[in-house]
């Protein structure tokens, strides 16, 4: 469980404040993001558990092709490179960034993709998840993903320390209808790049604590990268400490937002809505 000190306020406005602690730049202008087409529907492919109730993984969310346009176009945005120092205690997060507030590109890889049909019926393994199982795992109603998009860029030396993943409130707007308060609940990481691309390094390492104090420490789960795999962990609370290993070959592109969901808990921690 992150310590509640780590749990960073949203702050408004064209800045942001992420797990590093670091004031960030958030893009207004909004980007001509290539049509998501041509892509694979939720019959096509499965949820996997990774580790139960905590890390799924949908292999093949995005084509190959897609990702490789992704890449060219990603290029052109103007990433930011991590300023400055992390303070004591702070997440350090050495990469390139482009971050923007984006709810019509949200709500494309939503249900543009096969993930808004995978999280709405969620079959694990194969195994189809009734109702009440399907509220346990997410917490209530998915409504969709957080507009706020983030890109990353990790370059050769790039990596992205231990942290946790902070939940945050946030509004949903369905065309013509009202707004809906959610809360962000598990974040989403899509790699558009992997060892077939030429990145070497950069895996997503989660650290599970032993469930009991008597207990041995669990190994690290080590999530390679794979080109257009959509991976799912949960986060705020719940999250498992993890980090983006250092790129050592390459570049590793990910494409990053959040789980939105109906259960809006009134947390002192979490932004105003
Ligand atoms: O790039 C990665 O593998 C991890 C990214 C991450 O942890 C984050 O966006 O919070
Ligand atoms: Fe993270």
């Amino acid at each position: 469980m992150p310590p509640k000190s780590k749990q960073a306020k949203r702050s408004a406005g064209a800045t942001r404040k992420d797990e590093t602690g670091l004031i960030s730049r958030v893009e207004t202008a909004v980007p001509r993001w290539p049509p998501l087409t041509h892509l694979p529907t939720a019959a096509d492919l499965t949820l996997t558990s990774v580790l139960s109730n905590q890390i799924l993984t949908i292999t093949g969310l995005w084509t190959p092709s897609l990702c490789k346009t992704y890449v060219s176009f990603l290029s052109t945005l103007p990433l930011v490179t991590t300023p400055g120092n992390p303070k004591k205690g702070e997440a350090v997060r050495v990469n390139d960034r482009y971050q923007t507030q984006d709810a019509g590109f949200a709500e494309q890889l939503w249900s543009a993709t096969a993930l808004r049909d995978l999280v709405n019926s969620p079959s694990i393994d194969g195994r189809l998840f009734d109702e009440s199982e399907k509220t346990a795992l997410w917490g209530g109603e998915v409504l969709g993903l957080n507009d706020n998009i983030r890109i990353y860029r990790y370059n050769p030396g790039q990596f992205f320390d231990q942290h946790y993943d902070d939940a945050n409130n946030v509004v949903f707007t369905a065309p013509g209808s009202q707004s809906v308060p959610a809360k962000t609940t598990w974040t989403l990481l899509l790699y558009l790049t992997s060892p077939a691309t030429g990145c070497q390094g950069g895996e997503t390492v989660f650290y599970p604590e032993p469930t009991s104090k008597r207990d041995p420490t669990p190994q690290p789960v080590i999530t390679e990268l794979d080109v257009g795999m959509a991976l799912l962990h949960r986060h705020g609370r719940d999250c498992m400490l993890h980090e983006g290993r250092k790129v050592t070959a390459g570049v590793k592109w990910v494409i990053r937002s959040d789980l939105g969901d109906s259960t809006l808990i009134v947390d002192p921690d979490l932004g105003e809505v």
